[in-house]
């Protein structure tokens, strides 16, 4: 599947930066193009994979290139002023090309919270695909609630002052309203996105350590997940034995609620011999796969499959609350044995209450893992989401 990323704000210009990233590293192109739009001049100078040319600064008049502080009204607004900025930021995206639009944002930004609901509605009208949104929700701590470390007031929540060498924050802007955005953002995303996924930066946050360590942790881990599940259908050679394509994780999305990605990989010996010669060997005697015991390639598969529901899902929720769910599985070719892949299917069937998930195969020669990619789709229990907002709970999200 193919998709045009639009990263606004800070975070979400970063996660969209880190889906480039894998993209790129994965030999498998699943990125038709991406770009950056933000309120913050040095955060959009900050970005390494994304083009310069694909990098627009909006609100320079109200912003002064400095972000908004957490103002998503005013961010809001500069969306409404400066619409034929951001549609000429989007109109650089390669549209003919992409399956689906993925608009990138950390929910308790201002400018994400603010810019990123006018961005799916412009993408709306212009694509004539689905548009999804990914939207990062802030830490516990950082957004005013309790329950984690009491450091969130030195934990500067916003990257420019996460970056300021003094620490302090601009004493004429106003506290950042990162729960208040984050619900009206969540609310705004699934009204008019064709589906929302979500990453918890909590998930991320190692014990006692700052919100700021765990923001490249989340966009790689969350654009690898994304990554595995979009490049399985990219992928031609070798043959999977069943592609998971565009239109499969098409109907497994939007089935209400919110949509949560999980993962999990276990190490597995991949039989090629080392270096240029060992692999000039491979490719003449065909010698590429070990022996794989049928026994060990059901338990690495089982393995594999039950931690990826369990462990770090990039929403804490209810599973047998999600309605439908999409797997691929990742593995060099000799490991993706047919009852092991019925087994970790059946597995998550069974934890998850979902009849028939839909599933795919990356067969990867190169590959030294076994990995399970999970997309968990229409979950509606969700605590995190429940405590940011009454009417937050996903049932009564369109
Ligand atoms: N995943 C991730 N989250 C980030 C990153 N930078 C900041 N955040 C989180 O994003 C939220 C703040 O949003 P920002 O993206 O910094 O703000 P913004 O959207 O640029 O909006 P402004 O308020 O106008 O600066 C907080 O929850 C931060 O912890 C990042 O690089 N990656």
């Amino acid at each position: 599947m193919q998709i045009g990323v639009v990263g606004v704000g800070g975070g979400g210009a970063a996660l969209a930066d880190a889906l480039l990233t894998d993209g790129g590293g994965r030999g498998v192109d699943y990125v038709a193009g991406a770009v950056a739009i933000d309120t913050d001049a040095s955060d959009l100078a900050a970005l390494s994979r994304i083009d310069e040319d694909g990098r627009q600064l909006i609100g320079a008049v109200h912003a002064e290139g400095e972000g908004t502080a957490g103002d998503a009204a005013l961010a809001a607004e500069i969306a409404r002023e400066e619409r034929p900025e951001l549609q000429a930021a989007v109109d650089s995206i390669p549209v003919g090309r992409m399956d689906a639009a993925v608009v990138c944002a950390a929910l308790g930004g201002g400018t994400g919270a603010g810019v990123a609901p006018a961005l799916v509605d412009l993408l709306g009208q212009v694509t004539g695909t689905p548009v999804y949104a990914l939207g990062v929700l802030p830490g516990v701590a950082e957004a005013g609630g309790d329950g984690a470390a009491g450091d969130a007031a030195a934990d500067r929540p916003k990257r420019s002052a996460a970056r300021d060498a003094d620490g302090t924050d601009d004493p004429d802007r106003p506290d950042r309203p990162l729960a208040s955005n984050a619900a009206g953002a969540v609310r705004a995303l699934s009204a008019a996105s064709d589906d929302l996924l979500l990453a918890d930066l909590e998930v991320w946050r190692a014990s006692g350590a700052s919100y700021a360590a765990a923001w490249p942790r989340l966009d790689d881990a969350v654009a690898g997940r994304l990554g595995s599940l979009l490049a399985a259908g990219e992928a031609a050679d070798p043959t999977p034995e069943r592609v998971l394509d565009a239109s499969e994780l098409t109907n497994t999305l939007g089935a209400g609620g919110v949509s949560a990605l999980g993962t999990a990989a276990t190490a597995v010996e991949n039989g090629r011999r080392e270096g240029f010669v060992g692999g000039l060997i491979d490719r003449v005697s065909g010698a590429d796969a070990p022996a794989v015991d049928e026994g060990e390639a059901v338990s690495v598969a089982t393995n594999a499959a039950r931690k990826a529901i369990s462990h770090r899902v990039s929403l804490p929720s209810d599973l047998t609350s999600a309605s439908r769910v999409a797997v691929v599985f990742h593995a060099p070719p000799a490991w993706l044995s047919r009852r092991g892949l019925e087994r970790a299917r059946n597995l998550i069937e069974e934890e998850t209450g979902v009849p028939e998930i839909r599933w795919g195969d990356y067969p990867d020669p190169t590959a030294d893992e076994f990995r399970v990619t999970v997309l968990l789709s229409g979950i509606s229990t969700a605590d995190r989401l429940a405590a940011l907002g009454d009417d937050l709970d996903p049932t009564r999200l369109e």
